[in-house]
């Protein structure tokens, strides 16, 4: 078995309980309150800056041109084609785009970018990969999920972002992601696998977090104004 079969196996745990969370069943059933779409688009518009960035720290961590390439393409990916699952849900709620951005982050948004950015920033490339996977698996696997389970047509509230994450694209990013994993542990040390796993497997339980801190409307206990991360 690969390595990251055996992290996927080994979170199952994970993957079922995202699955069947209430805001992820609610994007099937096309069926979410404003309030908590709102409250996910803000923490994800600011997420996926970080993740951006944490895509460049693996870049220059990256030892071929071949995965230099890899980053590259991934940060433009976010860019200019993961903001149409976001406009998805601005249209359905009728909010501008632009009002969603530049909010201080709630708890787990916070911690879920820290856990990643300890990782760039202290561990090896193994790690920042085992820490970012999460982020692309879980979603094509919730889309694939939807889309199978209510076969959604155009007409659809969440067509576009059930389509898109559903989408070749992002099962290619997953797949490539995996694939320099799994080249990566060839050679590494039965510690640095364990550091990875733990990793991943966080990074999987605040997926699931994050869709409950949408949900719930997570806030800090005091809401004082608070800097975002530049
Ligand atoms: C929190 C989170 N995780 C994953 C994805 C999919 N790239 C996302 N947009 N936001």
């Amino acid at each position: 078995m690969t390595f990251t079969n055996q992290l996927r196996k080994e979170n199952d745990d994970i993957f079922q309980l995202i699955f069947e969370h209430p805001f992820v069943e609610g994007i099937g059933k096309g069926d979410i309150a404003k309030s908590a779409i709102e409250h996910y688009v803000k923490a994800d518009f600011e997420y996926l800056n970080a993740f951006m960035k944490i895509y460049g720290l693996a870049l220059a961590k990256s030892t071929s041109r071949k995965d230099i390439m890899y980053f590259h393409d991934k940060i433009s990916f976010i860019l200019h084609d993961e903001i149409h699952p976001h406009h998805n849900f601005c249209d359905y709620i009728g909010v501008g785009y632009e009002s969603l951005q530049g909010h201080s982050l709630p708890p787990t948004a916070d911690h879920y970018i820290k856990h990643m950015m300890y990782h760039a920033q202290l561990g090896t490339l193994g790690e920042i990969l085992g820490a970012l996977l999460p982020c692309p698996w879980t979603y094509l696997e919730i889309g694939k999920e939807l889309m199978e389970k209510y076969q959604p047509k155009e007409d659809h509230p969440f067509y576009q972002w059930i389509r898109f994450y559903a989408d070749s694209r992002v099962e290619n990013t997953t797949n490539d992601m995996r694939m320099l994993l799994d080249r990566y542990a060839e050679h590494i040390s039965p510690d640095e696998k364990l550091r990875i796993k733990d990793a991943f497997r966080k990074s999987c339980q605040l997926e699931l977090k994050f869709w409950e801190m949408a949900y719930s409307l997570e806030q800090w206990p005091s809401d004082g104004k608070q800097a975002i991360h530049s």
